[in-house]
């Protein structure tokens, strides 16, 4: 496939390499120093355009993308307050848009079992539950959107969780959590890819799940089969539509 990339940083680079070890072609490179290269015209002489750019410049991206009618994964995060809005808009212009807040097989496996933990331990009010997520320091976004995911899964079935919260550590203000608040915490420590964790504690013990990414190689992969999952797909969806478990 021709592929366009929307983004060209730390994941833009690595995607690259993936997609060309998979024997696709770049045709198009967008960071901040080419946006005068970010046109319809440039992106119709791409298959794909994968989307990993910032929270403030995704949005016009999605745009421009539908108006060329390119199919486009978008992995950026820090955007989902317009999803609703950006999936009305990608049926009623009969585009092609697949979003994911993590493209790696470890945190959509992680993804399936949470969802089934918390039905596990609906039943047992003596165990809080709390998400905590670690990244880099270049992080601009918080919580991550991984940690929202989670975050989501748990509150369809934890009866006595009825929203997020947010503590970004370090940043002065302590979040106090109320009893029908999932707390995300959010730490920001150098280079960490990605680590997140589910925490149900209780006075006599406490149960911890966790994935943690050794690098980015798994969000890049994913990505790129994600993609090659869009390619003669019409319409809306998530990286969890490509996991047979989730169907
Ligand atoms: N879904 C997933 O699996 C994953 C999602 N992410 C998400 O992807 C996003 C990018 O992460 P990361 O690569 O680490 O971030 P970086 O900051 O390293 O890269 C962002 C890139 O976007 C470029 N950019 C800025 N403005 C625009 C624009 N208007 N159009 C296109 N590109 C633009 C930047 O250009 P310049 O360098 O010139 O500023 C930079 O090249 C984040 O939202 C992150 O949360 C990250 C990993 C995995
Ligand atoms: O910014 C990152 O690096 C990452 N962002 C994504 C998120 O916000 O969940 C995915 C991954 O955790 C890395």
């Amino acid at each position: 496939m021709k592929i366009a990339l929307l983004g060209y940083g730390k994941m833009g680079q690595i995607i690259e390499q993936f997609a060309q070890n998979r024997n696709h072609e770049i045709v198009l490179k967008i960071d901040e120093h080419s946006l005068d290269q970010l046109t319809v015209e440039n992106l119709r002489n791409a298959d794909v355009a994968i989307d990993f750019s910032t929270p403030h410049s995704v949005m016009q991206n999605i745009e421009i993308c539908f108006e060329a009618n390119v199919p486009l994964v978008v992995g950026t995060t820090g955007w989902y307050g317009q999803l609703q809005n950006v999936k009305d808009k990608c049926i009623a212009s009969n585009n092609t848009l697949l979003y994911g807040s993590n493209f790696s097989i470890g945190v959509n496996i992680f993804f399936y079992v949470n969802r089934m933990l918390a039905k596990v331990m609906n039943p047992y009010p003596q165990y809080d539950a709390q998400v905590e997520e670690i990244h880099h320091t270049q992080k601009l976004d918080s919580p991550s959107g991984t940690a929202i995911t989670i975050a989501e899964g748990i509150l369809e079935s934890l009866d006595r969780k009825d929203e997020w919260v947010n503590n970004l550590v370090d940043m002065g203000e302590q979040v106090a959590n109320q009893p029908n608040q999932l707390l995300i915490e959010s730490l920001r420590i150098e280079d960490v890819p990605g680590t997140h964790t589910v925490i149900y504690s209780s006075e006599v013990d406490e149960i911890e799940f966790k994935h943690t990414a050794h690098s980015r190689a798994g969000f890049a992969l994913g990505a790129v089969i994600a993609a090659e999952w869009l390619k003669g797909r019409k319409g809306f969806y998530s990286v969890e539509n490509i996991f047979e478990f989730n169907n």
